[in-house]
């Protein structure tokens, strides 16, 4: 059965304090998205850009929660529901949900939405872990804050909007974590989600450790999302990111890590909705960063060399 892949485009940099990354969907959708999934043998849609609602005055603590810090937090809630909507009713509908960031809190949306009726497990390629709350968050940066704000971690228990019903902490996996908090890894380290570090990719391989992680999100659910933030990629491949770390991951690690999504998926059908966050065209060169993220979608939709 061919795939109806449904690009939806969610422009929103309220999570970072880095501008431009509002224009990533424009810059992956450029580098030849579109034509890169049909090659893997899928249907596209495009349905275009979410509204993402203009910032009443740049007061980044307006809405704050009960404690701590989340900046933009009611801009960020409103992206939230229109995407997890979106998400929703593309799965509804018997679509492939792919959405393009905008920085990673637009995950928090992509995870409610692909949650809503099913048991759900996620991979999470990332330099960093957004596991923080608003009462850990060194930045107030909501895109440091996704998956605790899926799990319902800290303060984010009191807020709905933000947590994946359907999403539970041993269903989730880190691959390739680098640059952590330091109450965000007491956080973590507390919890029942699985990360693998760098060190573990460097240890035992990039297969290995995919092959595990895929095993972890995928047990005893109805599928698995994929968030791929762009700096899980090392910054002399991917510069085009807000927040860089040193010592990432290869160009061919990241195929093949997405090769092997695309493996299981064959085997056991159990891609359900992904997302590639955090391209920020300013800081690109030659749209280099939004090109590999272009490719690696058609990765791990089932495009090959041979
Ligand atoms: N999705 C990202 N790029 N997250 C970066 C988070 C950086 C830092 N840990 C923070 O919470 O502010
Ligand atoms: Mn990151
Ligand atoms: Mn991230």
């Amino acid at each position: 059965m061919t795939r109806d892949v449904r690009i939806i485009g969610a422009p929103s940099d309220y999570g970072a304090n880095r501008r431009g990354v509002d224009m990533g969907p424009s810059a992956i959708r450029y580098a030849d998205l579109a034509a890169g999934i049909e090659a893997a043998g899928a249907a596209v849609t495009d349905v275009g850009d979410l509204a993402v609602p203009r910032a009443e005055e740049r007061d980044p603590n307006r809405e704050t929660p009960a404690t701590g810090r989340a900046n933009f937090l009611r801009e960020t809630r409103e992206v939230s529901q229109s995407l997890a909507d979106a998400v929703a009713g593309a799965l509804s509908e018997g679509a492939f949900p792919l959405v393009l960031g905008g920085d990673h809190s637009v995950a928090i949306g992509s995870l409610a939405g692909s949650s809503r009726d099913a048991e759900i497990g996620a991979i999470w390629f990332d330099a960093h872990g957004d596991f923080n709350t608003p009462e850990t968050s060194p930045s107030g940066n909501v895109h440091g804050m996704p998956v605790a704000a899926a799990l319902g971690k800290g303060s984010f228990a009191d807020l709905e909007w933000a947590n994946a019903p359907g999403l539970r902490e041993e269903n989730v996996a880190y691959v390739g974590l680098r640059d952590i908090d330091a109450d965000e890894r007491c956080a973590i380290n507390e919890s029942d989600v699985t990360a693998f570090t760098m060190s573990d990719i460097d240890e035992r391989g990039i297969s290995d450790v995919v092959e595990d992680a895929l095993d972890v999100a995928s047990t005893g659910v109805d599928g698995i999302h994929v968030s791929f933030d762009l700096d899980w990629l090392d910054p002399n491949e991917a510069p085009g990111v807000g927040t860089p770390v040193r010592g990432g991951a290869t160009y061919r690690e990241a195929h093949w890590a997405l090769e092997a999504v695309a493996e299981r998926d064959a085997a056991e059908g159990v891609l359900r909705s992904m997302e590639f966050v955090e391209v920020n065209p300013i800081l690109d060169r030659s749209n280099q960063t939004a090109e590999i993220a272009a490719e690696l979608a058609a990765s791990a939709l089932g495009k090959r060399t041979l």
